[in-house]
């Protein structure tokens, strides 16, 4: 379901690393429980715009805003606060965590308990604990990885840690949820599986998702629009169909497949 308010805008944002121009000019607008593709050919700054996005990277010029509010200088926690959570393309756990630990963390920060009952171990924290754990491990259950919550998260399986990755960004209770690369190093599978789940967790927790991807039946499989990077620069938007047939898309990824 969509309104005519976009949840993200995004006003010709670019960002130069020294002479290279990695992002230019991007408009974007992302619309309330949109799921949305962002495609593009290697370097073609998808990271990079993700990275602008969640605050590891200010614009060199541009703005971007949530739900109205810019996000300009915001450092990252601050951008994770007010609504966007990401994964990243390697991933990033804490390895000598626990599995549930790994989704705690992430909603620390939300917890009703104080600093003075946690340290003093009031009831309240307890209360606060007991609280945490049962969340962290309901979002384990979705993505079936509650049997490992005590588990390292270094010894689960590749595939395992990208859904625990998912649990942990899912868990700060974001607005828009960034995912690059999600089904990398995936099985097929593994991989449908996943695409499955993400359409799930949508619905459920109200959300817009942001993916990128490379393998491309998926993303035009799953996304209902696609935004298309080739050297920094947005070549295209629309609906997979009109993706697909486009032929400045077709060029850019010359030699590689577009579809299957
Ligand atoms: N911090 C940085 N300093 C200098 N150049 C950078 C920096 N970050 C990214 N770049 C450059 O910006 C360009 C875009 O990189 P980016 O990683 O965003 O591409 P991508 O589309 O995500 O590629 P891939 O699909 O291979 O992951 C590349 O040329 C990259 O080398």
């Amino acid at each position: 379901m969509t309104t005519n308010k976009p949840l993200l805008k995004v006003d010709a944002v670019g960002i130069q690393f020294g002479g290279l121009k990695a992002v230019s000019n991007v408009n974007v607008e992302l619309y309330p429980g949109e799921l949305i593709g962002l495609i593009g050919p290697n370097g073609a700054g998808k990271t990079t715009f993700f990275n602008l996005l969640t605050g590891v990277y200010v614009p060199t010029e541009g703005s971007i805003s949530l739900e109205g509010q810019n996000l300009r200088k915001l450092p990252p926690y601050k951008i994770n606060q007010k609504g966007i959570s990401r994964t990243f393309q390697n991933i990033r756990l804490f390895g000598d965590l626990s599995v549930i630990d790994n989704v705690k963390v992430a909603y620390h920060s939300l917890a009703k308990h104080s600093m003075i009952s946690s340290i003093l171990r009031f009831p309240t924290h307890f209360k606060g604990e007991q609280e945490m754990d049962e969340r962290a491990l309901e979002f384990l259950k979705i993505f079936n990885l509650d049997h490992y919550q005590h588990e390292l998260a270094k010894n689960l399986p590749y595939g395992q840690q990208r859904r625990l990755e998912i649990a942990r960004a899912l868990a700060a209770n974001p607005k828009l949820l960034l995912l690059d690369e999600p089904a990398a190093g995936m099985n097929p599978q593994e991989t449908h599986e996943l695409m499955n789940l993400i359409a799930f967790i949508r619905e459920k927790f109200n959300l817009t998702v942001l993916l990128i991807e490379h393998d491309m039946s998926l993303v035009m499989g799953v996304c209902e629009r696609i935004y298309v990077l080739d050297h920094g620069q947005l070549i295209a938007e629309g609906k997979p169909e009109e993706i697909r047939n486009n032929p400045k898309v077709i060029e850019a990824y010359l030699g590689e497949e577009v579809v299957s």
